[in-house]
C-alpha cells in the first residue's frame, strides 16, 4: 500500500497544513474575500450602467454596451487580467503605488461587470409590460415607473444570479496571482501554492481548496434558498372560498350604502366626467386598428364596449387615457381635448383596470395604493395610508391590506387594482376585460363592485364579454367590429333589437 502512503503524504500532511493555517486565514482568506467583494461591488456598478445602456432607446449606447459585453465575456479571464495588470502597470504604479492588487480588482470588476450587466438587463426585461402600463395609468412618469417599480423587481429577480457571480469572483480571484502579488496581498491559492513549493507536498493547496469550498458551498445553498423563496413567495395560509369572497364584498357595499350621508366618505358619490371621441384613427405601425371611431359618454354613465376579438375595443380604451395615441381625430374629456394636456395628467384623471390586474407583486395591497398617492398626488405617508385604507375598506379588503398579491385570490387582486385606481380620484374609470382571468365564482364579486361604482355616479367605459352585466348595468352598449363602431344604444336596443347583420351574428354566437 505504498501508493496510499504517498497519497497521504502528498495531500494530508497535517503538519504543513497546520503551519500555514494562520497565514491562510489572516492573509489568504482575507485577500480572497476583499478581491471577490470589491470586484463584485464595482462589477455591479459597471453592470448597472451597462444594463441601462443596453435597454435604452439610444442605438449608440446600446452598441457600446454590446461591444463591451462581447469583449469582456468572450476573453478568458486570465487574458483580461494579464492585459490590464501588465498593460496598465505603469499607470497603475502612478495611481496606486507598486502593488498590482488594485489593477487585479479592476480587471476582475471589468469581467464581472459584463456578466452582471447581462444579468440585470435580462432581469429588467423579464418584468411584464403590464407593470409599466400600471405605473403609467396611475400617472407615474416613465422614469418613476422604472425607478420605483420595474428596476427593483428586475433586481430582486436576479439576486440569486448575483450571488452566483460573487462565487465566480471568489474563484477568479485566484488568477490575480499571475500579476505577482506582494506577500501580504496573496490570496488563498497563492498562499497555498507558496507553502506547497516550500514543503514539497500538495497539502497546503488542498487546504486552500477547502477554504474555497467553505466560502462557496454555503453561498450556493443560500442562492438556492433565495431562488425558491422568490419563486414561491412567503405563503400565508388563508382559506377563503370564492363564495366567502362574495360575502366579503357584499358586506362592504352594504356598509357604504348604510352609512348616513354626513359620514359618507368623499368617494361615496363620484363626480364623473364626460368623454367625446371624434373620428379617431389609430395605427400600430401600418396596421390600422381604429377607423373613424365616434363615441359619446355622458357624465356618470356606464358604457360597455362589446365586439369580437381584435375589433379594437382594448385599443380604444388605451386611447382614452393616452397609453397609446391616435393618428387623427380627437378625444374630449369634459369638453377639452386630451391631446392638449400632458399624458400623465390625463392618466391621473382617467383610471384604468386591466385583465391581469398588474398589481406590483413585491408590495403589499396597501403599498400598491400608497405608491402613486405619495409620488403622484403628493400626499404625506400618513395621509396616503389613510386614503388607501379607506379605499381598501370600500372594496372589502381592509383586513388584507398587508397581504402581497400572491397571497390574494384573483378576485381580491382585481379589487385591490380597482381600489388602487379609485384612490387617484379619477373622473372616468376604464375597465379592460377585468373578469376574464377570474374563476367563475369570483366574477360576480368584481361585477357587483363595478355595478356599485356605476350607481354612485362614476363614468365608466367597460370592455366586457359579460353580456348579462352589460344588459343590467350599462346605460349604453357599443358594438365594435374591425375598428369601427357598428351600433350604439341602450342595452334594450342592442340586445333585443339589433339592426346590423354583424351584431345579429355576434349576439347569436355569444348569447
Ligand atoms: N401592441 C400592439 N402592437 C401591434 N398590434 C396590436 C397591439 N395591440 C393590439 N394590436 C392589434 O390591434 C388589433 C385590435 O386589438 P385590440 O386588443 O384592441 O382588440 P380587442 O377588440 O380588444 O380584442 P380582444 O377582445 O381579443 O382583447 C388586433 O388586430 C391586434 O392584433
Amino acid at each position: 500500500m505504498d501508493w496510499l502512503e504517498t497519497l497521504r503524504r502528498s495531500f494530508l500532511d497535517w503538519e504543513s497544513m497546520a503551519a500555514i493555517l494562520p497565514n491562510m486565514i489572516m492573509v489568504g482568506l482575507k485577500n480572497t474575500l476583499i478581491l471577490a467583494a470589491a470586484s463584485t461591488l464595482l462589477g455591479t456598478v459597471i453592470g448597472m450602467v451597462l444594463a441601462v445602456m443596453g435597454i435604452s432607446e439610444n442605438r449608440a449606447l446600446k452598441l457600446m454596451a454590446r461591444v463591451y459585453t462581447d469583449i469582456f465575456r468572450g476573453l478568458p479571464a486570465i487574458v483580461t487580467i494579464l492585459l490590464i495588470g501588465q498593460g496598465f502597470a505603469r499607470v497603475g504604479r502612478e495611481l496606486f503605488g507598486p502593488s498590482p492588487y488594485p489593477l487585479g480588482i479592476l480587471a476582475l470588476s471589468l469581467i464581472a461587470g459584463a456578466y452582471i450587466g447581462e444579468i440585470f438587463r435580462s432581469g429588467i426585461q423579464s418584468v411584464e409590460r403590464g407593470q409599466m402600463d400600471a405605473c403609467r395609468t396611475l400617472g407615474l412618469t416613465y422614469h418613476q415607473g422604472m425607478r420605483l417599480v420595474v428596476i427593483p423587481q428586475g433586481i430582486r429577480r436576479v439576486l440569486p444570479a448575483l450571488v452566483n457571480q460573487f462565487i465566480g469572483n471568489v474563484k477568479d480571484s485566484s488568477l490575480v496571482y499571475f500579476l505577482g502579488l506582494l506577500s501580504s496581498e496573496r490570496e488563498l491559492f497563492r498562499v497555498g501554492q507558496d507553502q506547497a513549493v516550500l514543503t514539497g507536498n500538495l497539502s497546503p493547496l488542498l487546504l486552500a481548496g477547502i477554504f474555497y469550498l467553505i466560502i462557496t458551498v454555503p453561498l450556493t445553498h443560500l442562492v438556492n434558498h433565495i431562488d425558491r423563496r422568490l419563486r414561491e413567495g412567503k405563503r400565508i395560509a388563508v382559506a377563503t372560498s370564492g363564495l366567502a369572497e362574495l360575502d366579503e364584498i357584499d358586506s362592504a357595499v352594504a356598509r357604504e350604502a348604510a352609512r348616513p350621508a354626513e359620514q359618507a366618505s368623499p368617494s361615496k358619490q363620484y363626480k364623473g366626467g364626460s368623454i367625446k371621441v371624434r373620428g379617431l384613427d389609430m395605427f400600430y405601425g401600418d396596421h390600422q386598428v381604429l377607423r373613424g371611431v365616434d363615441l359619446s359618454v355622458a357624465p356618470g354613465t356606464v358604457t360597455c364596449l362589446i365586439g369580437p376579438s381584435g375589433s379594437g375595443k382594448s385599443t380604444l380604451l388605451r386611447c382614452l387615457n393616452r397609453l397609446v395615441d391616435g393618428r387623427s381625430g380627437d378625444i374630449l374629456l369634459d369638453g377639452r381635448s386630451i391631446y392638449q394636456e400632458k399624458p400623465d395628467t390625463v392618466r391621473r384623471r382617467v383610471g384604468m383596470v386591466f385583465q391581469h390586474f398588474n398589481l406590483f407583486p413585491d408590495r403589499t395591497a396597501l403599498d400598491n395604493l400608497t405608491l402613486a398617492l405619495r409620488k403622484v398626488r403628493g400626499l404625506s405617508t400618513a395621509e396616503a395610508k389613510r386614503v388607501a385604507e379607506a379605499r381598501l375598506a370600500e372594496v372589502g379588503l381592509l383586513e388584507r391590506k398587508d397581504f402581497r398579491p400572491a397571497n390574494l385570490s384573483g378576485g381580491q387582486q382585481q379589487r385591490v387594482a380597482i381600489a388602487r385606481a379609485l384612490a387617484m380620484e379619477p373622473e372616468v374609470m376604464l375597465f379592460d376585460e377585468v373578469t376574464s382571468a377570474l374563476d367563475p365564482e369570483l366574477v360576480k364579486g368584481v361585477l357587483n363592485l363595478m355595478a356599485d361604482l356605476g350607481r354612485r355616479g362614476m363614468t365608466m367605459v367597460v370592455v366586457t364579454h359579460e353580456m348579462a352585466f352589460a344588459r343590467k348595468v350599462a346605460d349604453q352598449v357599443v358594438f365594435m367590429d374591425e375598428g369601427r363602431v357598428i351600433e350604439a344604444g341602450s342595452p334594450g336596443a342592442i340586445f333585443d333589437d339589433p339592426q346590423s347583420a354583424r351584431l345579429k351574428r355576434f349576439l347569436a354566437e355569444v348569447l
